[in-house]
């Protein structure tokens, strides 16, 4: 995939925004935000199509020890439920937005019923436990990359040109932190926060855990890293951002496990940050240091550390209001208002 190279739209959009009425640069992020978007739509004119949240589920070996994580594997399964019965943080702030919804089973260490009406791209019942052997095969992470990039091929095909990133997995921000420190190059210990509630004492006990499982591989390359200390879900999330970026669409990024697969992503393909947008920073320790990584400028500091995509459901908005102010404010001519101090390409 090419990266975005336009600089001609890029001085064209700069202008646009700088003619409009107000201050230069005084709308901060939004104009930033306006910018990228123009350029990954390769237009003056953006515009943000049925914006989706995504959210892929899936279990964890590690999460049947119950030594990482304070609740037990069975409520990813319980959660999925929650998200089809409507009852859910992510379900709430979709709502609030208008934004469409699309529930992934990745690898999930249950059954359901076909009739659910969630994506069935079912890997395996959870993953391998990474304590004593890799979490997927080679194959099986393959295999969650074409399974989620067929569905990004078919949302975009339906007209999504915007979509926001969630997943659902216990023990989950283990596989992040694991995969964070092989690709940030950081201390294991320095990876590892509280998750969903551990206390001081437990957290210790998981950076030891952590460390010893970072400690007994070596991987090679981004794929490798995946398949020893992901989860289906995260694998998938990785396919899912690579096939998005090669069409063009808007990703909006959540909290610290979906950049944890951005890691990954950008490891393959350094161009799909061209098409991410950071919706927060969540207070798991860690992500602050990843997003610092990857150069990212977050758009909301909200103290959130949920994941499902939540963050990235609140975000969306801000994304919608960048874009029709580069499409509908008046300009310093439109509207005759004089202080148009200089020609910004002058
Ligand atoms: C009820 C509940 C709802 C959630 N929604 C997202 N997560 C979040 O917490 C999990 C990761 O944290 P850890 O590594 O500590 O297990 C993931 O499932 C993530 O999406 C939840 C966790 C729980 C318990
Ligand atoms: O930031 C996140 O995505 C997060 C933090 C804690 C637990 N689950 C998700």
């Amino acid at each position: 995939m090419s990266s975005i190279n336009n600089s001609e739209l890029k001085l064209e959009l700069q202008k646009k925004i700088d003619l409009k009425t107000k201050p230069l640069g005084a709308l901060g992020l939004l104009e930033d935000l306006a910018l990228k978007i123009g350029c990954i739509q390769d237009t003056l004119n953006p515009k943000i199509s049925n914006p989706t949240i995504v959210v892929f589920a899936g279990d964890h070996g590690i999460a049947t020890k119950g030594e990482v994580n304070p609740f037990p594997q069975e409520v990813t399964a319980q959660m999925v439920y929650n998200f089809v019965n409507g009852g859910a943080a992510i379900n709430i702030f979709s709502n609030t937005n208008n934004l469409n919804l699309k529930i992934v089973d990745a690898g999930v260490n249950h059954t359901f019923p076909e009739t659910l009406g969630i994506i069935n791209a079912k890997i395996d019942f959870g993953t391998k436990n990474y304590q004593e052997e890799p979490a997927m095969t080679l194959k099986q992470c393959e295999k969650a990359f074409n399974r989620s990039g067929n569905i990004i091929a078919k949302l975009k095909s339906e007209g999504t040109n915007t979509i926001g990133f969630g997943e659902m997995g216990i023990s989950n921000t283990s596989s992040a932190a694991l995969l964070m420190a092989y690709f940030t190059e950081t201390p294991i210990t320095e990876c590892v926060g509280a998750g969903t509630g551990l206390n001081n004492e437990e957290i210790s006990k998981k950076r030891q855990i952590l460390s010893e499982v970072y400690k007994k591989y070596n991987p090679q390359n981004a794929i490798e890293a995946l398949s020893i200390f992901g989860g289906f879900e995260i694998a998938m999330l990785c396919g899912a951002i690579l096939k998005a970026s090669e069409l063009k669409m808007i990703i909006v990024i959540d909290g610290f496990i979906v950049t944890a697969a951005v890691l990954a992503a950008q490891a393959i393909d350094k161009n799909v940050l061209d098409y991410c947008v950071f919706a927060h920073n969540s207070n798991e320790k860690g992500h602050v240091k990843m997003l610092d990584f990857l150069n990212a400028k977050p758009l909301l500091s909200l103290g959130l550390r949920l994941g499902e995509g939540t963050g990235a459901a609140l975000a969306i908005p801000l994304l919608i209001a960048s874009v029709n102010f580069l499409n509908d404010m008046a300009s310093f001519d439109d509207a005759g208002v004089s202080g148009e101090t200089k020609d910004p390409l002058v």
